[in-house]
């Protein structure tokens, strides 16, 4: 079994967020620095909703999963601190435009915030707010956990006996979740039941989520793995040496596109190409079903200087132009499958295996197929 340490955290890999009501002489949000890894375990403390909202932009934290997390204990935050509570979920929904599981964290406690609020005191709702925060951790630890289960259940079917040479994209391990993560906790699953033979890291320009981050976890998992820039895919997948691609997701459209880190798309042809399945794993929470499709996800367009300079230097010459979305959008029928934490979706039918559908949280629409 993975080494999960009491409170969060996973491999020696420590949880990147908490609440922490004690220790700073009042309720903070704590967060582990993410642009400072693997240098240095730096955590960043927020006490006020913009100091959040600043660390969501920056990426000291990031990931969807784990945004959604911290939009809700950001409402809490400000509820606990009676601060502008509607004025502050507003602040930290906006905060990023693509990762709709950032304004569903905020809706969701906000909205128990506003129930609590309306039949007791505020202190009641501040603490009813907490409570939902806490609930939503530990849901999104629990997803990790079943998503895991059910893309090794699905690598299983897909590939051949014996080690698996895997590739995947930016970060989605424990820094951007709960629990394991998304993508690379079925990575890691593979690993602890012996299938990994080769963990193929996109280092992801321009941030180096990949590696940075990904290579990070990766080590102290014990996991296998090489980094490459992301311009050697290709060379990968003409060698052979791709079994399959697993990536995570920001955003997931009503029709199954899928919104995830610049580069994506590219994997997605390449793997259509070489006839190498292409594995989207995301929690349902990143699931959009007010997008019909991906001409409605909003990508979001980073500063030009994340392009232009490297590590703080000018690389491009001055007034150079840059385009840096930091997201793209793949199609699905491109995607060979998007495991969720209910289970195995097709996004073309976007029925699970066991034709189970998923349903948006109000319970009506149904991923359109
Ligand atoms: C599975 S969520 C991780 C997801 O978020 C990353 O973007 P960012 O580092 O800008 O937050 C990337 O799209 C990952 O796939």
């Amino acid at each position: 079994m993975t080494g999960r340490e009491p409170g969060g955290g996973v491999d020696g890999i420590p949880a990147p967020v908490r609440w922490d009501a004690e220790a700073f002489g009042g309720p903070v949000v704590v967060l582990l620095d993410q642009t400072r890894l693997p240098r240095e375990e730096a955590e960043a403390v927020c006490a006020n909703v913009p100091d959040l909202v600043d660390a969501v932009q920056r990426l000291v934290v990031r990931g969807a999963p784990l945004l959604g997390i911290v939009g809700g204990y950001g409402v809490a935050l400000a509820a606990a601190r009676g601060y502008d509570v509607e004025g502050a979920a507003l602040e930290l929904a906006r905060a990023r435009p693509t990762a709709v599981n950032l304004a569903w964290g905020v809706e969701r406690v906000l909205g128990v915030y506003r129930a609590a609020a309306a039949h007791g005191s505020t202190g009641a709702a501040a603490g009813a707010a907490l409570a939902e925060a806490r609930l939503l951790h530990a849901e999104d630890a629990a997803a990790s956990a079943a998503m895991a289960s059910h893309g090794l259940g699905l690598l299983e079917g897909l590939l051949p006996a014996g080690g698996w040479r895997l590739l995947t994209h930016c970060n989605t391990g424990v820094l951007v979740s709960g629990g394991a993560g998304t993508a690379l906790g079925v990575v890691r699953q593979a690993h602890e039941a012996g299938r990994l033979r080769r963990l193929w890291v996109d280092e992801t320009r321009p941030l180096l989520q990949g590696a940075r981050l990904t290579a990070w976890e990766a080590a102290r998992s014990g996991m296998p793995y090489s980094v490459l820039v992301d311009g050697a895919a290709g060379a990968l997948f003409a060698a052979g040496e791709v079994d399959a691609v697993l990536v995570g997701a920001d955003r997931i459209a009503a029709d199954g596109s899928t919104a995830n880190k610049v580069g994506t798309y590219g994997l997605s042809v390449l793997a259509r190409h070489h006839g190498v399945p292409f594995v989207v794993v995301a929690p349902v929470s990143t699931v959009d079903f007010g997008t019909a499709d991906g001409a409605g996800i909003e990508v979001e367009q980073r500063q030009p200087s994340e392009v232009t300079e490297f590590g703080g230097v000018r690389v491009a010459p001055a007034g150079a132009g840059a385009f840096n979305p930091a997201f793209d959008v793949t199609p699905p029928g491109l995607i060979a499958a998007i495991v969720t934490e209910m289970g195995v979706l097709s996004p073309v039918s976007h029925e699970t295996i066991d034709g189970l559908r998923i349903r948006s949280r109000t319970g009506n629409e149904t991923m359109k197929p």
